[in-house]
């Protein structure tokens, strides 16, 4: 459920699957929430709520045409936008005080980042809609995204996809010489040695099976195996609150960004959030994650700079309790992984955060930056040493990339990646899905 408590079901054929773009349940069609009879006391339509509600109900349900219409004519943010959007929330039957919060919310937002024009926040307000509504797989969302994934992906693609490509051309026998030379290309594109064997073991399997003799089939067996490379998070129960999430990683990564990132989303589907500043080695990165924590709405914790970070994560932890948080992130320090220290501080904290609440940290993610391959593979190498890693985000994978790390960093550990950034804004993060990645990777 995302932010609000309800809403019309008027995205989905069932509670089962959001439907993105099912006609039937336009707003307007089967569930018109056609404004009622003029119950006593109801204001009367205005004009434009009339033309308004006409325009999105003939409109396809989606959720960037919906927006479309809530922003006709509005330039920058103004009561007259905040009007809409409240009639639009309305509409869709969401609790008026909810409606509020969450335009509030967004406005208190804009504040913060001192954004005016429609084309500053626009990307934003769609993205807290999604995950508000709980249509963050609604088709607009998915691509407004993977535009951006396959992008960043560019290099590897033409790389990979143009040497797949000539070598189709030249051996269409899937003979010992194509799979070398395929092992090859896989190689040089920083797949890895571990990836790129069960990729090509499944693959020759796969080829066999299906009596594979021509270009477009071995493509598309292809990318079916490199999407299922990717190991699947494990179904992860709720906590006891607050759910604790321990994040590591070096510096420069994208680590504060990151945080910021899971701290909005986890608020936007209505969690309480606290963040702690557990890396006091730097007054630059308490200031920088206090300033991220207001303008995503959540909680911050800290102690001066220098303190013991374990007594950090643990007065953090005292306070989330005490104050009914439901999710605690704990940043770190991410002096490079040379410094042993570290690790024995990262060792302290996890035992710190178990002693005070048992089972925590429930997640502990790496942040890994997906542009400097290698780097990233042995960084993964230092941490998993040393800690149990339950996740990898993979940031700035719109920059050049290096796709193949990413096959390599997750099957290497068996270490599920769950999401992707893609920008340096609070709505460029994604769920990570193989599928599309392996779309946005061979472009074959
Ligand atoms: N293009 C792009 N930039 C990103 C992404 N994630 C983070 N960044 C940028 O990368 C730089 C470093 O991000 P931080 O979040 O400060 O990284 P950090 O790991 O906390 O680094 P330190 O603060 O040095 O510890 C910042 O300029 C971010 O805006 C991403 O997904 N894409």
């Amino acid at each position: 459920m995302g932010f609000f408590s309800k809403i019309s079901k008027i995205w989905r054929k069932n509670d089962q699957e959001a439907a993105p773009g099912v006609e039937e349940h336009a707003l307007g069609q089967e569930h018109k929430p056609t404004p009622g009879p003029v119950e006593q006391g109801q204001m009367e339509q205005a004009p434009w709520q009339t033309e308004l509600l006409q325009a999105l109900q003939e409109a396809e349900p989606r959720l960037s045409v919906w927006l479309d219409h809530i922003l006709a004519g509005i330039s920058s943010a103004s009561p007259e936008l905040w009007q809409r959007l409240a009639f639009l929330l309305d509409n869709l039957e969401v609790p008026k005080d909810e409606a509020a919060a969450f335009i509030q919310d967004f406005r208190n937002w804009l504040d913060e980042m001192e954004y005016e024009r429609v084309e500053e926040f626009r990307s934003e307000l769609q993205y807290r809609l999604a995950l508000a509504l709980d249509l963050e797989d609604e088709e607009d969302e998915r691509s407004r995204l993977f535009i951006k994934l396959s992008s960043g992906l560019t290099k590897t693609k033409e790389q990979l996809s143009k040497q797949v490509d000539q070598l189709l051309q030249l051996n269409k026998q899937f003979d010992d010489a194509f799979w070398e030379d395929l092992e090859e290309i896989l190689i040089m594109s920083d797949v890895g040695f571990k990836a790129t064997t069960t990729l090509l073991e499944r693959l020759r399997d796969r080829v066999r099976q299906e009596g594979c003799n021509d270009s477009e089939t071995f493509k598309t067996l292809f990318k079916e195996e490199l999407a299922a490379l990717f190991p699947q998070p494990a179904k992860r129960i709720k906590p006891q609150p607050p759910e604790v999430v321990l994040m590591i990683g070096v510096n420069g990564v994208g680590k504060t960004t990151t945080i910021a990132k899971l701290a909005h989303r986890a608020h936007m589907q209505g969690q309480k959030v606290m963040v702690a500043a557990g890396d006091t080695f730097r007054a630059a990165a308490i200031e920088q994650l206090e300033i991220w924590s207001k303008r995503v709405g959540a909680g911050f914790y800290a102690k001066a700079p220098f303190s013991d970070p374990a007594s950090v994560a643990y007065e953090a932890l005292d306070t989330a309790q005490a104050e009914g948080y439901d999710t605690l992130f704990v940043d770190t320090a991410g002096r490079l992984h040379t410094n042993v220290d570290l690790m024995e501080e990262l060792r302290k904290i996890k035992r710190v955060l178990a002693k005070k609440h048992p089972g925590a940290p429930h997640r502990t993610i790496l942040v890994l930056d997906a542009t400097t391959g290698q780097n990233a593979l042995s960084q993964t190498k230092l941490f998993a040493k040393d800690m149990d890693i339950d996740e990898i985000v993979l940031t700035k994978l719109d920059g050049t990339a290096k796709g193949g790390v990413v096959v390599a960093v997750s099957l290497e550990y068996g270490i599920p990646i769950t999401f992707i950034g893609l920008g340096e804004k609070m709505e460029d993060l994604r769920p990570f899905s193989g599928t599309d990645f392996a779309q946005a990777l061979l472009d074959l």
